[in-house]
């Protein structure tokens, strides 16, 4: 019945998430509202990193995307895992160190990585920084040399797999905006120059096909493109890289109809794939990294909000506005991303309505859902939205001047604040 497992209907009718009444904590602390579920998150970082253990025997650390959620709580989280993260910016990789998150465990990823942003990643000491262009190779060996230092360097390339996802989520096609292109030899150009460049240690290479992918298949010949450049780049230059970073993108099901792969598949096919090639090619088993985001958060968080108008145009749809929208979650504005709607105060009844679920900004394209399957809705109902702890907090944006929600994340059926909401004059602190 519903999407995710850790959600159920309480003996009083309302919605219950990791065992915490949704009612009680939008009436506790207010909406809209960001709700985590901490032993879900545990769960899905623990599944990848004993996957790699259990299916792959060349070593391998698993790098939890942070775009998908990024807060000091989920780094300290990700810590006591002991799994890595993958940061895509200064802000990410600065509240990573705010948490004392171990430096050699970091990817530290971008197609346009600063200065500033170098700079900051080197003198922390980031595992690995994963380099997206001849320009950017000359920049980093140029601070490494000013920091006298050596930095461990992955380059990014793009596979040219097209896979089955909405087209501004891919990333593995030829034509993107990331990365060297293995079919028209820049990524063995730039093999050459990393490898003459002094103060770079080229351990690798990454490659990322896209998000929100179901099958395993793309993922298995991504492995296959990636290992055949690692065996022709030992052929052609004599040089082994050492490390390959096959990025993230494992879809979750946001709504009943989506049947994700199960993780430990992805880790049995592939591992099953890279051992037959190393072992056809010559080449030593390499250490890998896999970075999955919105399978480690999406399904663990939901948020709430309250129904605050309905209008009803007859023939024609229903809106239900609420107190969030395209600020808060602006995934179906930007790609047309469905959910799962419940009225967690009428949990237990029956979907009788279809309704459109409208946002509060000036803008006619501010939905979270059109023509959804939904409870009778009546203004101050409170409406949960499912499997939107991925690249909602973390896409949310400050359009109208609207103030972004509080976080709380539940354990052992109790709540904590992690992320406050934010005041009126968080909204103007850096106005001068
Ligand atoms: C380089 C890289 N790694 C990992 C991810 C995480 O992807 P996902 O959240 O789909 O697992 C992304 C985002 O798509 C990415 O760009
Ligand atoms: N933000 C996107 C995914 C992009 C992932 C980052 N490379 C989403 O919400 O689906």
């Amino acid at each position: 019945m519903f999407v995710s497992s850790n959600l159920s209907v309480g003996k009083n009718g309302h919605l219950v998430f990791a065992g915490v009444d949704t009612v009680s904590l939008a009436e506790e602390y207010g909406t809209p509202l960001y709700v985590m579920d901490e032993a879900m998150i545990r769960t899905n970082m623990g599944q990848f990193r004993d996957s790699v253990e259990q299916y792959y025997h060349g070593g391998g650390l698993v790098c939890y995307a942070s775009k998908a959620f990024s807060c000091k709580e989920i780094y300290r989280i990700a810590k006591s895992e002991q799994i890595g993260i993958d940061v895509v910016s200064i802000g990410e990789l600065y509240t990573a160190m705010s948490v004392e998150f171990p430096a050699e465990k970091i990817c530290y990823h971008g197609n346009n990585k600063t200065e500033e942003e170098l700079n900051l990643a080197i003198e922390y000491g980031v595992g690995w920084i994963v380099a997206d262009s001849f320009s950017e190779l000359e920049l980093l060996n140029r601070i490494a040399g000013e920091q006298r230092k050596n930095v461990k360097v992955l380059l990014r390339l793009t596979p040219g797999i097209e896979a089955h996802t909405h087209s501004f989520i891919q990333t593995g096609q030829i034509d993107s905006k990331f990365g060297f292109t293995i079919q028209f030899g820049t990524a063995m150009e730039a093999v050459k120059q990393a490898l003459a460049l002094p103060n770079l240690l080229l351990d690798g290479v990454h490659c990322h096909i896209g998000s929100q992918i179901f099958e395993i298949d793309p993922f298995v010949h991504a492995a296959e493109v990636i290992l055949s450049f690692i065996a022709q780049v030992k052929d052609e230059l004599g040089y082994e890289l050492h490390t390959m970073n096959l990025g993230g993108g494992f879809g979750i099901r946001y709504v009943p109809a989506d049947q994700p792969a199960a993780y430990r598949s992805y880790m049995e096919q592939v591992s099953k794939k890279v051992k037959e090639i190393v072992a056809e090619k010559g080449l030593t088993l390499p250490f890998i990294i896999l970075e999955p985001g919105r399978s480690i958060v999406g399904a663990a968080g939901i948020t709430l909000y309250r129904v605050g108008g309905i209008k009803e145009i007859p023939g024609v749809r229903k809106y239900v506005s609420v107190d969030g929208g395209m600020t808060d979650n602006p995934r179906y504005a930007l790609y047309g991303s469905e959910y799962d709607f419940i009225l967690a105060n009428k949990a237990g009844e029956e979907k009788v309505d279809t309704v459109t679920v409208a946002g509060r900004c000036c803008e006619s394209g501010d939905l979270l859902g059109k023509d959804v399957a939904l409870q009778n809705a009546q203004i101050g109902d409170i409406l949960a939205s499912c499997a939107t702890g991925a690249y909602n907090y973390s896409m949310a944006s400050h359009y109208n001047r609207v103030r972004k929600p509080a976080v709380v994340m539940l354990r052992d059926e109790k709540a904590r604040l992690i992320v406050r909401r934010e005041t009126l004059n968080d909204l103007i602190s850096c106005d001068l």
